[in-house]
């Protein structure tokens, strides 16, 4: 797809990943709504896009991914203020074991109702033009990790979304593409805020020993690739970004 001219919504996009795929995509020409719980923290980013970008380039809206009501004022406010949405990332995510129900409702609830959300609005069944939505998975989504049972369970749980969905009986419906990016680690706010929510204490110091030998990764990096998925990705398809090595395709078998 033709990223110059696109109108986007990042969800999450406030700080960490998200901001750097908002980054990535104004310098490539589309037009991006930042929406995210933290109101100043994201009224705070788009400011500093905007000086750089302009400020009919980038919006910023208050949102909650667990809220239907909020994800469709979202959308509502950027075809409002932008034009008709091209794009869903949905990238908001947490890491928290200790209450697993708001993980399960932030990471996998916000990208189901984020998608479904994405084909109502932007399906050529619906009156649409079809579009693309990516969702924000893990490399703990595609292989097994000891040290966040829930949010790998998340993780994986977007890729089966993703993969069922971004089937083409699906595309030829809608004509909207469903696709995953699955980053290793980056050192944002996640890892620090998940240390203090972590599954178990032993995780604490197991989790800390393992992320500080893991070579480093940077934002830029995976926004990169996530550059390289919207241009060139198929229907279906989870890049997986992981540091000193190219995006690769993951692949498994479909039942159809
Ligand atoms: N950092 C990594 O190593 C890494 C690797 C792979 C995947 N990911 C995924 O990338 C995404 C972004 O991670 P990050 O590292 O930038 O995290 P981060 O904690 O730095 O940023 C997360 C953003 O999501 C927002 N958010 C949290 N809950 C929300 C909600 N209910 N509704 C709307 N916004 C909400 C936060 O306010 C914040 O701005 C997550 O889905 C994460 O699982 C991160
Ligand atoms: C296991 C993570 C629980 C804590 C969640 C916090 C941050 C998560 C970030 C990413 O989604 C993934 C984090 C770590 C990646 C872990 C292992 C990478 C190892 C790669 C490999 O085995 O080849």
């Amino acid at each position: 797809m033709e990223i110059k001219g696109s109108v986007i919504i990042i969800t999450g996009a406030a700080r960490g990943l998200g901001k750097a795929f908002a980054e990535a995509l104004l310098d490539r020409g589309a037009k991006i709504c930042v929406a995210d719980i933290d109101s100043e923290q994201g009224q705070s980013t788009v400011a500093e896009l905007q000086a750089k970008h302009g400020e009919d380039s980038v919006i910023f809206v208050s949102c909650n991914v667990t809220s239907d009501d909020d994800f469709k004022a979202v959308w509502d406010a950027t075809v409002e203020k932008l034009g008709p949405v091209n794009v869903l990332i949905n990238n908001a995510g947490i890491g928290n074991e200790q209450e697993w129900d708001k993980t399960v409702a932030v990471n996998l609830g916000g990208c189901m109702r984020g998608t479904l959300l994405a084909l109502d609005r932007m399906g050529t069944n619906k009156g649409g033009s079809g579009g693309v939505v990516v969702n924000i998975s893990s490399i703990v989504g595609v292989k097994a990790n000891p040290f966040g049972p829930v949010y790998s369970a998340t993780k994986h749980a977007i890729i089966g979304l993703v993969r069922s969905l971004g089937h083409d009986f699906h595309f030829k419906i809608s004509g909207v593409k469903v696709q995953a990016l699955c980053p290793s680690l980056v050192k944002t706010e996640l890892l620090a805020n998940s240390m203090k929510k972590a599954f178990s204490p032993e995780v604490v110091q197991a989790l800390s020993k393992f992320s500080s030998g893991l070579k480093d990764l940077t934002s830029e990096t995976v926004a990169n690739s996530l550059v390289k998925l919207l241009e060139e990705g198929r229907n279906g398809a989870c890049l997986v970004v992981e540091a000193e090595k190219d995006p690769y395709y993951v692949e498994a078998p479909i039942s159809s």
